[in-house]
Formats: C-alpha cells, structure tokens, sequence
C-alpha cells in the first residue's frame, strides 16, 4: 500500500475501541523496543486479530492509527485544557484506554521518563509508519510478556529468520535444539564452502548455500560457527553486510566481543555464546555475554530462541572462557570418564557393547540425579557409598590417581587455552 493508502483511513469506533483493546491486553507499550522485527511481530499479532474479528486494516495501517492515537495521547497530556486532537475523532472515547496502555510502562520504569515524546507525530508529520522507536530499554518482564505473545502464536516465530556461517558440528547441534521448537527450517539457512557437512541440514529442511553473504543478507540473527581463527576471515567478509537489524552471535572458543566489535561495523549487536554438544539432544549447558551495544531484550531474544538447547544462562564475559572449560569441553572429558568406565568393564569380564551402553546410563542417571535433585555433587557421592563397601574401595584408587586434581586441571588448562585463541584471533584480526 502506498504511503496515502496507510494515512487516509476511516476508523469507526468499534474498530479503534476494539484494536486498543488488543494493544492493551499484549502491553503493547511495553514490548515495543526499537526493533523492527519484534515490534512487527506485536503489530502482526494485533493484525490477524483484528482480521479475525472482520476488520481489515494492514501492519502498516495499525502502524499509523498507532502512532497517531499516541500523538494524541501526548497531546493531551501536555495540554490538558486545550480542546480535543481533531485528528482522532470521538478522542474522548479512547482516552482511558491510551492512559492505561501508556501508563502501564511509567509505573514499570520509573517516573521521569518522557522521552516518549520523542515518537511524538504531528498532524502534518510525515506518517512514516514504520518509524515507531521507543529509546528506553525494555523491562525484563515486558520481554517475558513477548516471549509468551510469540510462543502462544508460532507463526510469530517464523519472523526471525536465522542464519549459519559454518555448518559442522556446534552448528548442527544448536539448530537441532531449534528446529525442535518453534522455529520453521524454512526461517533457517546455512554456509559452508564445502558440501560435505550440508546433508545433514537439508535433510532437516534447512536452505544451505556455499555463500555467506547470502546467509546474512537473508537473516535477523545470525550465528557464526566456525574454528576461532577463521572468526575474523569470515567478518571482514560479511562486515558490510550487517546492519542494525542484525544480531550476531558468535561461538568460537575464546573469540572476545572487543574483537568481534573491532570487526563488524560500529554500533553491531554481538553476543557471544558458549554451547555445548548435547544441545543435539536438548541437553545442553549455554552461557552468554552480551556485547556493548546488545540490549537486555536481544539476549531474552536469544534465550527464548535456544531454550529447547537446554540450559541458557547469561553472564558476565570473563566466565565465558570458564564455561568453555567446564562445559564446552567438559563434554569431552565425561566421555573419556565413560570411556575408562566401560574398558574397566570390559578388563573385568563384560562384553564391550553392554559396558558401553551401561556406561552410558550411569553417567546419565548420575546428571540427571545431580541436576534434579539440586544436591551437592559430596553429598550424592556419600549416599552411595556404604561404610567398608565397595564404593569407597573404588573411591579411595580414583583419588590415588589423582582423578579430582587433574579433572581441576583440566578445566583450568581449556580456559587457558581459551583465552589464549581470544587473543590470537585479536591479533589476527586487527592485522586485517
Ligand atoms: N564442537 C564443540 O563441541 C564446540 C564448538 N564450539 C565452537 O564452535 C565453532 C565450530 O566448531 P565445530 O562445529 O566443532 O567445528 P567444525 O569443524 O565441525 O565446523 C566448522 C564449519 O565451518 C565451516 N567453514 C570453514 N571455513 C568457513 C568459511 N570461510 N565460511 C563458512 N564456513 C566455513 C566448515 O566447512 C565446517 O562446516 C568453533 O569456533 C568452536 O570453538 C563451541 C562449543 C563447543
Ligand atoms: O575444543 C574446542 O576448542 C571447542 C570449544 C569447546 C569445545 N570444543
């Protein structure tokens, strides 16, 4: 619709009444942030309820009524004695319900904040719909508000298209753990320079491709999944690419945000973010940092987007680096705990296959113990052990050999090692 299309329109009562009540009942005034994408999505939901009830009106054109009824609302608040705005017909009507959606917020972040008015339009502003922008961050509870707006209605989610750079293993695993919620493979696409590793994504339904600009230029968010040291080949690529409408999010071991800052344009939205492989099985232990210029919202964006991963926390960066050590590797490290467990099965007499798969068993009934149960690791530990039985016989060999010392060390040396590819991609980066 052209832009006269979306400014002469002739709202009857019924139809603003009905559309504030829909504003209000998904705090309309809250969720909006600035963002493009997450503000379409509010006003698609208010669209297709409006079309359920037989009112036809476009994004766009609710985009406009909106932002004139607030004009309106600013209006009368500055000037209170002053007679009714006339670009809002029967004003009087709607007042109540454009304090109680406007005035939700003021009491949610504090009295003081008017630069609101900043949004304000004129009866002769150029109407440009799509420039709603609410400069305050979101209050986390608003951003709860929108993640259950977008998991009550899943079309919502298939707004956010999301990208790949990199298709191996951190890849897969974090798109597995997406696909298995409400996110379409349609929304989703994929780079690599080889087609030795995109089977498995096709056969997911994911688009692949070999260029990396492309997946870019189609995504909202996008998450780079290659080797650390190709981290700053592969954003001086893309880097003219991205704009504000991109969150990047990188999950190269030891990559810092300085220096994924350093190479994307000014102002980009990092975030940097840990996995781990069991995300392939919903079972995985995800920590975050968010980047200078990534709001509050854009992280519960990406919480919300990989909760069905597993565990989702965000943190401070420095520990980015531990969790890379105790998790991201630490994987590795149980397997090899799985692995000695099983041989001295098999060193003892059992067949191979039934070691394994008991092995297997137990480390994931003792986790699945140990999470749930919100014990202390030493006080399961002595529940199993019976006073001069065989747990403690076993016990007191693993730590002869140092098994408690060494697991420490373990994750002190991947953190190291963690933090020395951080600053060998900045080195590598600020040569470019
Ligand atoms: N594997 C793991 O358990 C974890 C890995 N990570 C991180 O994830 C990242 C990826 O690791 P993996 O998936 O294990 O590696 P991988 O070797 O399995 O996958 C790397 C992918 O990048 C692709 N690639 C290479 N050059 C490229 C380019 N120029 N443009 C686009 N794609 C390119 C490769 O074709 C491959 O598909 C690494 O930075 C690693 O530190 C983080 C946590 C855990
Ligand atoms: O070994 C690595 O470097 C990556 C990061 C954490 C797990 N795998």
């Amino acid at each position: 619709m052209d832009e006269s299309g979306i400014k002469k329109q002739n709202w009857d009562v019924k139809e603003t009444e009905l559309f504030l009540e829909i504003l209000k009942e998904l705090d309309m005034k809250k969720c909006l942030d600035g963002r493009k994408v997450r503000n379409n999505k509010l006003f698609k939901v208010a669209h297709r309820r409006m079309t359920a009830a037989g009112y036809h009106r476009s994004v766009d054109q609710l985009k406009f009524r909106w932002k004139l009824l607030k004009s309106a609302y600013y209006k009368c608040k500055r000037e209170p004695d002053s007679p009714a705005p006339t670009k809002i017909q029967g004003w009087w009507r709607y007042e109540k319900t454009m304090v109680a959606i406007m005035e939700s917020r003021h009491s949610l972040v504090g009295a003081g904040v008017n630069s609101d008015r900043n949004d304000e339009v004129t009866e002769d502003s150029d109407g440009d719909a799509s420039m709603l922008h609410w400069p305050q961050p979101c209050p986390d509870n608003s951003t709860h508000n929108l993640d259950l707006i977008i998991k009550m209605d899943p079309e919502m989610d298939t707004q956010l298209k999301i990208g790949f750079i990199g298709a191996g293993n951190m890849a897969f695993g974090i798109a597995k753990g997406i696909l298995s919620g409400n996110v379409l493979p349609v929304n989703v696409k994929v780079s690599a320079p080889s087609s030795r590793n995109l089977g498995r994504f096709q056969e997911m339904g994911v688009a692949t491709t070999h260029s990396n600009v492309e997946v870019v230029c189609g995504s909202d968010l996008v998450f780079v999944a290659v080797k650390p040291h190709l981290v700053p080949v592969v954003l001086n690529e893309i880097s003219q690419h991205v704009t504000d409408r991109h969150i990047i999010v990188s999950v190269a071991a030891g990559v810092t945000l300085a220096t994924l800052e350093e190479l994307l344009p000014e102002n980009s939205v990092a975030i940097r973010l840990m996995p781990n492989l069991p995300c392939v099985v919903q079972e995985g232990a995800l920590l975050f940092a968010r980047g200078s210029h990534a709001k509050p919202e854009d992280g519960a964006l990406l919480r919300s987007l990989l909760h069905r991963c597993g565990l989702v926390e965000e943190g401070p960066e420095a520990w980015i680096d531990i969790h890379t050590g105790v998790s991201g590797s630490g994987v590795a490290f149980v397997y090899l705990f799985a692995e000695a467990l099983a041989e001295g099965a098999v060193k003892m007499g059992m067949p191979s296959a039934l070691a394994h798969s008991i092995a297997a068993q137990t480390v994931l009934g003792a986790g699945r113990l140990l999470r749930d149960s919100g014990k202390h690791p030493a006080q399961l530990r002595s529940e199993v052990c019976t006073p001069g039985g065989t747990t403690i016989y076993g016990l007191h060999t693993l730590e002869q050999g140092g098994v408690r010392a060494s697991t420490m060390s373990a994750v002190e040396s991947a953190t190291e090692r963690a933090r020395e590819l951080g600053r060998k991609s900045a080195t590598a980066g600020s040569r470019k």
